[in-house]
């Protein structure tokens, strides 16, 4: 099956961040390819992979990058797809410089950006986004998202439990 989500980064070294975004759209039986396509140190293979993103069947591109990163908005430049960006912290400014490189895009060129490291949930965004659609594979994504969200909430829940559980005075809004 062709894969719907492009995991890509500018780096090998992005991938202990990143693969938490192949990771959970496993959970979610959606397909998805992985590779290193950098802005800078490949700008030709990076152009194309954004340009035959869409005609590839590709439907969401997750970019990560660190430090100056410029791969989610050049990329964002050249697909119509949706382009989600996820800041990877490096070892010095602590991501602070990659996310503010990917989140301050220019009018026109949009980039989801998530928080830094925040890959997980650059997953379960492209998940949200593959859900949307109207076909069969659109209704299952959906249908798992909604056990998903079940899942969290139960486990929230537990978590006022058990606070509540230490103390005396065991009053409180899920009493
Ligand atoms: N930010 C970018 C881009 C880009 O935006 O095109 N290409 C590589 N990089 C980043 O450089 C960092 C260090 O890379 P190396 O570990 O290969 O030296 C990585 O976080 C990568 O995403």
């Amino acid at each position: 099956m062709a894969a719907a989500v492009g995991i890509v980064m500018g780096s090998d070294s992005d991938w202990p961040v990143m693969r938490e975004a192949a990771d959970v759209l496993a959970e979610f039986d959606v397909e998805t390819e992985v590779d290193v396509v950098s802005a800078h140190r490949m700008p030709q293979q990076m152009l194309a992979y954004g340009e035959q993103a869409a005609e590839r069947g590709l439907q969401v591109i997750i970019a990560g990058a660190g430090g100056a990163a410029h791969l989610p908005g050049m990329l964002a430049s050249v697909t119509p797809l949706p382009v989600i960006g996820v800041p990877v912290p490096l070892q010095h400014l602590d991501g602070m410089d990659s996310l503010l490189s990917i989140v301050q895009m220019p009018a026109g060129v949009p980039v989801a950006t998530v928080s830094i490291g925040g890959a997980r949930n650059a997953g379960l965004l492209a998940a949200r986004i593959l859900g949307a659609g109207t076909d069969e594979t659109a209704q299952a994504v959906r249908e798992r998202m909604a056990g998903f969200q079940g899942d969290l909430r139960a486990k929230a829940e537990e978590k006022g439990a058990r606070l509540r559980a230490q103390r005396t005075n065991r009053v409180g809004f899920g009493a």
